[in-house]
């Protein structure tokens, strides 16, 4: 992806797999959102390919398609650095609103369609359950009728998670899920994120600068620097990769070597 002169990711390659937690690292500009806006459409991509394999025979080529085609129809979703949860209005109603699509779909997109059939109300229904069942599992059924302004932000972090896992994603981008959180709804963040790895069989992907959720959660981390992938496997290999720690310390390449014999020396 080049920004004008700036080539902001080069040559980035990775695979992200359906029930496991990918961790995409990497210090300050390293190029990690600009990955995730590639992925999820916001940018496209200068060059390069995103492939999402569904089956053997059902691949989407992310890269060209617009940023809704790739939420709706691909089933890529996000969430951002920043909340965006609707704050006025209800918790439940934020998780109804994320179901918008298949609910306009059964009206026909029609008011007769809104009015009259049993598809659309069996439609709405089934959005309501599935809404309940997500507040359920986020521990927020009790709130649902709160102004999701009111949560705590923990709690809202959550509800972030839960309304995009209400559109079906088969990926599942996350922006920092634990920035700003203490470490109870870090640890309660990290449950939620391995309930949806293992029962729901999404493949999820998340920026993160905290170390401790990186490793605690991810079955494959990604290292970038400077645009570029510097690294790739589990969390204890990346952990005791030289040129990952002194891309972290902000070391010269010719003092890599250093680092790694630091490294076993100290036995880090
Ligand atoms: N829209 C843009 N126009 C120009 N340059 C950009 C744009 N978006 C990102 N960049 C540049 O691309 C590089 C990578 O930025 P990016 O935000 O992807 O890094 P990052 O790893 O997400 O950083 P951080 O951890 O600070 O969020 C930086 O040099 C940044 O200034």
């Amino acid at each position: 992806m080049r920004f004008g002169g700036l080539v902001a990711v080069d040559d980035v390659s990775f695979d992200v797999r359906p029930g496991d937690v990918t961790a995409l690292i990497g210090p300050n500009g390293a190029g990690k959102t600009t990955v995730f806006n590639c992925i999820t459409g916001f940018y496209k991509p200068t060059v390069g390919r995103i492939a999402l394999r569904k089956s053997e025979n059902e691949t989407w080529l992310l890269e060209r398609l617009r940023d809704h085609q790739i939420s709706r129809r691909a089933g890529v979703a996000r969430t951002f650095q920043n909340i965006r949860l609707f704050g006025g209005m209800t918790v439940l109603e934020n998780l109804l609103v994320a179901q918008h699509a298949p609910l306009m779909q059964a009206s026909g997109m029609t008011v007769l369609g809104l009015l009259g059939t049993g598809g659309y109300r069996k439609a709405e229904t089934d959005a309501i359950d599935k809404a309940k069942a997500w507040l359920e599992r986020i521990d927020l059924i009790d709130r649902a009728d709160d102004p999701a302004a009111d949560l705590p932000y923990g709690d809202q972090r959550r509800l972030e998670i839960a309304r995009a896992m209400c559109t079906d994603p088969v990926v599942l981008c996350l922006d920092e899920p634990a920035a700003g959180l203490n470490p109870r709804e870090s640890a309660d963040l990290a449950a939620l994120l391995r309930s949806i790895r293992t029962d729901d069989g999404v493949a999820v992907l998340l920026i993160e600068h905290d170390m401790s959720v990186v490793m605690e959660i991810s079955d494959h981390v990604v290292v970038l620097d400077y645009g570029k992938k510097i690294s790739d496997g589990t969390p204890e290999a990346v952990r005791d990769d030289p040129k990952v720690v002194a891309a972290y310390l902000g070391v010269e390449d010719e003092e890599v070597a250093a680092v790694e014999r630091e490294i076993e020396e100290t036995g880090a």
